[in-house]
């Protein structure tokens, strides 16, 4: 699991780093760049002429170093310093001094780009109020302009711990230098960055872990599955019980159900209306049944008494003979629990049984039923502070899901980076919730089943969007790149 550090914390390890390892600012500046310039020719290889923006800070420097080496590499790369300050960091005045050709931008010039390219560099973590004037000027022609723009460290104009910007610069790709920016994962500010890509540039890794951060990146090597051991049975992989369906929903309890066994589920009952039997014995031989007494509503959800793990939600609709039966269920039961979709829009009108839950119980709000349950956010920002005073008041674990899905327990918010805009679809939700049901039914931790299960998902995604595009991507393909996600991760081999 990766530290996220703020930019004052990256300021602070980028001097420890200095000191302590004794290169000089101007030569880590240098391998920044040529980090930079390596992973920049991996996106484009064939590109031929670049306009490099540089600011006069070290972010700036960064952006004229490259320049620099980029010229090497045979690209026309030009170089427009974006004179905003009368003086230059002592870095970039060194690598202005080392460019044969720069044209020096200030307030009223005007550049026509006529290149392949953009590298901004022009503000970096060093941005200390929002970008207005001239420079939101300059910004405005290179979010007009129709080539790709790649942003060195952030885009400019994006503070990298907060919202509230001025102008930014939307980029294609941003390069960043050794871990990915808070605002990163924010849908209000992670916009900004087209895709990102993160580079080692050396800075001390020991003084990182050593700062105080309630935020982190999840990795593959932290996704846990529990062992199969050759001698094993199906009762060593616990028995998942799922209340889901309604009529006209019953696939989204198809699609839960599938996703448990495909997560190596020991046994698995499905509690449904009596109306959903055949789709369900039919599409899922594999589970055994139960039938609520209601036809097409579940109305009397029981606690199977020897479960492992138990999902509630998935398709469940908000009849009233639901809602009675869900807040009784929600009352007696005592196990390891994930609480999806209806069931957290029944228990937002009914939050005083959110203390009520048994501890570290999963829930899997999208933003909208995040909302519902703990009042509206200003931003993703204020959510993820949110998450964590919830999760800590009532000892839960909230999978906030979204384009970074974050897992936040009383401790941390760990930030997920596998999957893609494909997923935005019907019914990924579900195979999620069964995904990390099927994990707690194993016996693991309900936060290391919600990381390993949010990883798992993603990466399935990733598989199911290299195969179907992104367009075409529906939750029954999530369900088909599954296996290979969990191989994969088990054998260390992720592609
Ligand atoms: N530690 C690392 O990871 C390394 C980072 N590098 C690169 O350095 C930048 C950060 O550089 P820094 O010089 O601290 O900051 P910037 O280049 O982002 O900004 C420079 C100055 O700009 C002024 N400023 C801030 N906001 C505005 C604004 N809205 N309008 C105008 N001017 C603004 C501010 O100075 P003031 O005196 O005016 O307050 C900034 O100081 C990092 O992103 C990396 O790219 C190293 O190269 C390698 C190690
Ligand atoms: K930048």
């Amino acid at each position: 699991m990766k530290k996220i550090i703020s930019a004052a914390q990256t300021r602070a390890t980028d001097s420890f780093t200095i000191t302590k390892e004794g290169i000089s600012s101007i030569d880590l500046m240098e391998r920044a760049s040529k980090r930079f310039v390596e992973c920049f020719l991996e996106l484009y290889p064939a590109v031929s002429s670049v306009c490099v923006f540089a600011g006069t800070g070290n972010n700036g420097g960064d952006g004229l170093a490259i320049a620099r080496l980029l010229q090497r590499n045979g690209v026309d790369a030009q170089a427009y310093l974006v004179k905003y300050a009368d003086s230059l960091s002592a870095d970039c005045k060194s690598n202005f001094d080392r460019l044969d050709n720069c044209v020096v931008l200030k307030e009223g010039d005007h550049t026509g780009v006529n290149c392949e390219l953009i590298i901004d560099a022009i503000f970096g973590s060093g941005l200390n109020r929002p970008v207005e004037g001239w420079l939101a000027d300059l910004f405005d022609d290179i979010n007009r302009s129709d080539v790709p723009v790649v942003s060195v460290d952030v885009p400019s104009g994006l503070f990298a711990d907060s919202s509230g910007h001025g102008a930014v610069i939307r980029a294609d790709d941003t390069i960043t230098f050794q871990r990915p920016k808070r605002s990163f994962f924010v849908p209000e500010t992670g916009r900004f960055t087209g895709k990102w890509h993160c580079v080692d540039i050396g800075l001390n890794e020991a003084f990182i872990e050593g700062q105080e951060s309630d935020f982190y990146l999840i990795e593959a090597s932290d996704v846990g599955l529990p062992k199969r051991e050759k001698f094993s049975h199906k009762g060593n992989f616990g028995k998942v019980q799922l209340l889901a369906g309604s009529y006209g929903k019953m696939g989204a309890a198809i699609l839960c159900a599938k996703a448990i066994m495909r997560s190596g589920a020991g046994l698995l009952t499905v509690h449904i209306p009596r109306e959903g039997y055949t789709a369900m014995q039919v599409s899922v031989p594999e589970a055994m049944v139960t039938v609520d007494e209601g036809g097409e509503f579940i109305s009397n959800p029981v606690v199977q008494s020897d479960a492992s793990a138990i999902c509630i939600g998935p398709g469940l609709g908000v009849n009233e003979s639901t809602v009675h039966g869900l807040l009784q269920f929600l009352r007696s039961v005592e196990k390891p629990l994930v609480l999806d979709a209806d069931a957290l829009n029944i228990l937002a009108q009914n939050p005083l049984l959110l203390k009520e839950l048994p501890s570290k119980t999963v829930l899997t709000p999208h933003v909208g039923e995040f909302h519902r349950l703990f009042g509206e956010c200003k931003d993703g920002f204020e959510r993820l502070e949110r998450a964590q005073q919830a999760a800590k008041k009532y000892d839960l674990v909230i999978v906030l899901k979204g384009a970074h899905t974050a897992v936040v327990d009383s401790e941390r918010v760990v930030f997920n980076n596998t999957g893609n805009a494909g997923m935005a679809t019907g019914g990924s939700g579900d195979v999620l919730a069964g995904i990390i049901t099927a994990l707690l039914g194993q016996g693991m931790a309900a936060s290391e089943a919600a990381l390993s299960g949010v990883y798992l998902h993603g990466l399935a995604g990733d598989y199911a969007a290299k195969k179907v595009g992104e367009v075409s991507l529906m939750a029954s393909d999530l369900l088909e790149s599954l296996p290979y996600s969990i191989d994969n991760v088990r054998k260390k081999k992720i592609i």
